[in-house]
């Protein structure tokens, strides 16, 4: 079966007083339809840039993006993002304070009719777990139940793909934990597609099927969390694993110690 997306041989570069600085160098990636992939990577390495290129927020200097057969992006052209059928869930996509809960979630549902919006908000509120909430403002919400909300307006317009972008970075970390595996529950359920860029290898490893290992600019892994862990594919890999697992557990004691104090 052909993957939903794949990105062939893509490359692209920012602008800057510098002069033209690469920032994703000939990458090539497959995902099938209903797989939750994650990119990790340290910082800097290319991971945002990915996803909005296939947002189609970038252009790209080299390759194309399809989705289901499509061209989204060449170069030189492109599928206008609100085209593409690509939610998004991206770290500083803050709900809108001015509308409820149900205003949120239907925001991209505006051409929808009525009684089908109305179907889908409710459908929507009862699989985030917010029955009842409908009404309330997003400042009436704790941070948890906000993110749900915005996962449920990306989902809302029934998006082929899914893009989230350090979706929990704001939450406390039990909160985290929960949610992320609150998220991969959501998304099997719905068989959605979905992209993670996180920080967090916990929440990748808990969330995804499969991990790209990035390094400036590309892919040095695709695999499976448990490949990962167990053939990591060099060096490289098998440093970067070990070390974020030390700091995640590092960060994990320090944060509960925190929140202990307070
Ligand atoms: N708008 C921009 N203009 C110039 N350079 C940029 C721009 N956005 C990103 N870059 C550069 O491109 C490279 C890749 O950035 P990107 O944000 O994709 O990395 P990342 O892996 O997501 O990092 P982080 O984990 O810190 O968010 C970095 O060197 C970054 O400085």
């Amino acid at each position: 079966m052909p993957a939903l997306l794949h990105l062939n041989d893509i490359s692209l570069a920012y602008e800057t007083e510098q002069g033209l600085q690469p920032a994703v160098s000939g990458l090539t990636l497959g995902i099938d339809k209903g797989c939750i992939a994650c990119l990790l990577g340290a910082s800097g390495c290319g991971k945002t840039s990915v996803l909005r290129a296939i947002a189609g927020f970038e252009p790209l200097r080299s390759g194309s993006i399809t989705l289901e057969g499509a061209v989204l992006s060449s170069v030189g052209q492109g599928v206008p993002p609100e085209q593409r059928r690509v939610g998004m869930m991206f770290q500083d996509y803050a709900l809108f304070p001015h509308l409820t809960v149900e205003g949120n979630i239907a925001f991209g549902l505006r051409r929808w009719d009525k009684t089908k919006r109305r179907g889908r908000v409710s459908d929507l509120l009862a699989l985030i777990g917010l029955d009842g909430m409908a009404q309330r403002y997003p400042h009436e919400l704790s941070g948890g139940q906000q993110q749900r909300v915005a996962l449920a307006r990306a989902l809302a317009p029934e998006p082929e793909l899914l893009l989230l972008d350090e979706p929990f970075s704001n939450l406390d970390i039990d909160t985290r934990e929960h949610l992320a595996f609150e998220l991969r529950d959501i998304l099997k359920t719905t068989g959605h597609t979905a992209i993670l860029v996180t920080h967090n290898q916990a929440e990748a490893f808990a969330i995804a099927d499969r991990i790209g290992v990035m390094r400036d600019g590309g892919i040095v892994q695709w695999d499976t969390p448990y490949a990962l862990h167990h053939h990591p594919i060099d060096d490289f890999v098998a440093g970067f694993i070990r070390r974020e697992a030390l700091m995640a557990q590092r960060a994990q004691a320090y944060l509960r110690g925190m929140q202990e104090q307070a």
